[in-house]
């Protein structure tokens, strides 16, 4: 029997997904044996703010210990969150495959009588520490007052209890995965907090000349998934943005055409470039192209640039 070893960061959600992924490889797989291996990164062990270190350059601080684990072939099959990883792979590697993605939304938790975002009273105090959330929803709601929550789900949904908080927001897909549906309070509409290029979505990284672990992974590619996804990625790369800048992005595919929607947002909420554009799926890479060319045009850089001070 062969083996191939899965690794994956070690936080309860890295762990659920990376369950999910060997769970759906070994149907496809049956006579092949599955190890997962856990690794920690700087993203975990780092006290820095993650801003800190997005400031730094410091773009893979979620992924380069696992990369390099590949690289020295401790492991065969890394599975990422697709947000959290670098647009581009270092030499060596590439993403092998897309599983199909979960719902890309943020979502709302609150207290009792601050279940709704819109809903919310004034001075309401949200928490989030992404600097993409912060952004929007000074846009959105300038009287809320946004604080900074970092930390993984478990501590985040622990906050609402805490009394410092009045609601969060987390991506839908942590708590889909984490079978913890049953906490979420509102899916926050597109058109008022935009996902993350990329949220929602896996990626399984391998060696670029490893055959073996190409094709184990590839049987459970998405194609539709990998469409929505080059799209808002290329839109991200053609930014110069990484995972930590105020940027969002959503493809949805209907009747072959693809739709990407993309915003960058001043840290401070009041400059805000939305734009979309559409077109046959398979120019999904040159859809995000366009797009990210388009808001460059209009400023985009300026803003970028700000939140990462
Ligand atoms: N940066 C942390 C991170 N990376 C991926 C997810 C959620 C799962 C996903 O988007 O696939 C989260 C947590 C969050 O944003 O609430």
């Amino acid at each position: 029997m062969r083996t191939v070893t899965v690794g994956t960061r070690g936080s309860a959600l890295a762990l659920a997904q990376t369950r999910w992924v060997v769970a759906r490889l070994k149907e496809e797989w049956p006579e092949t044996d599955f190890r997962i291996q856990t690794i920690s990164t700087k993203g975990d062990r780092s006290r820095e703010s993650l801003g800190t270190m997005a400031q730094k350059g410091d773009k893979g601080f979620w992924v380069k210990e696992i990369e390099d684990a590949l690289l020295q072939k401790q492991v065969d099959i890394a599975v990422h969150s697709l947000k959290d990883l670098p647009t581009a792979q270092p030499e060596g590697l590439e993403v092998s495959a897309i599983p199909k993605r979960v719902d890309a939304r943020d979502v709302l938790i609150g207290r009792e009588g601050m279940k709704k975002l819109a809903d919310l009273p004034a001075g309401a105090r949200i928490g989030t520490s992404s600097v993409r959330r912060k952004a929007f929803l000074r846009a959105y709601r300038p009287d809320l007052v946004v604080k900074d929550l970092r930390g993984n789900i478990d501590t985040r949904l622990a906050a609402i209890g805490g009394g410092e908080y009045d609601a969060i927001i987390l991506a839908a897909a942590g708590l889909i995965r984490t079978e913890q549906r049953h906490r979420i309070d509102e899916f926050v509409a597109t058109d008022i907090l935009l996902p993350a290029p990329g949220q929602g979505a896996l990626a399984l990284e391998t060696r670029a000349d490893d055959d073996l672990s190409i094709e184990v992974a590839y049987a459970i590619h998405d194609h539709m998934t990998d469409d929505r996804i080059t799209a808002e990625r290329e839109f991200l790369a053609g930014l110069g943005a990484g995972c930590m800048a105020p940027v969002g992005a959503h493809a949805t595919v209907k009747g072959g055409v693809l739709t990407l929607e993309g915003w960058v947002g001043g840290i401070d909420g009041r400059k805000v470039i939305r734009a979309e554009s559409s077109g046959d799926a398979t120019e999904c890479a040159d859809l995000g192209a366009e797009l990210a060319a388009d808001m460059l045009a209009q400023g985009a850089q300026e803003l970028i640039d700000a939140a990462h001070g």
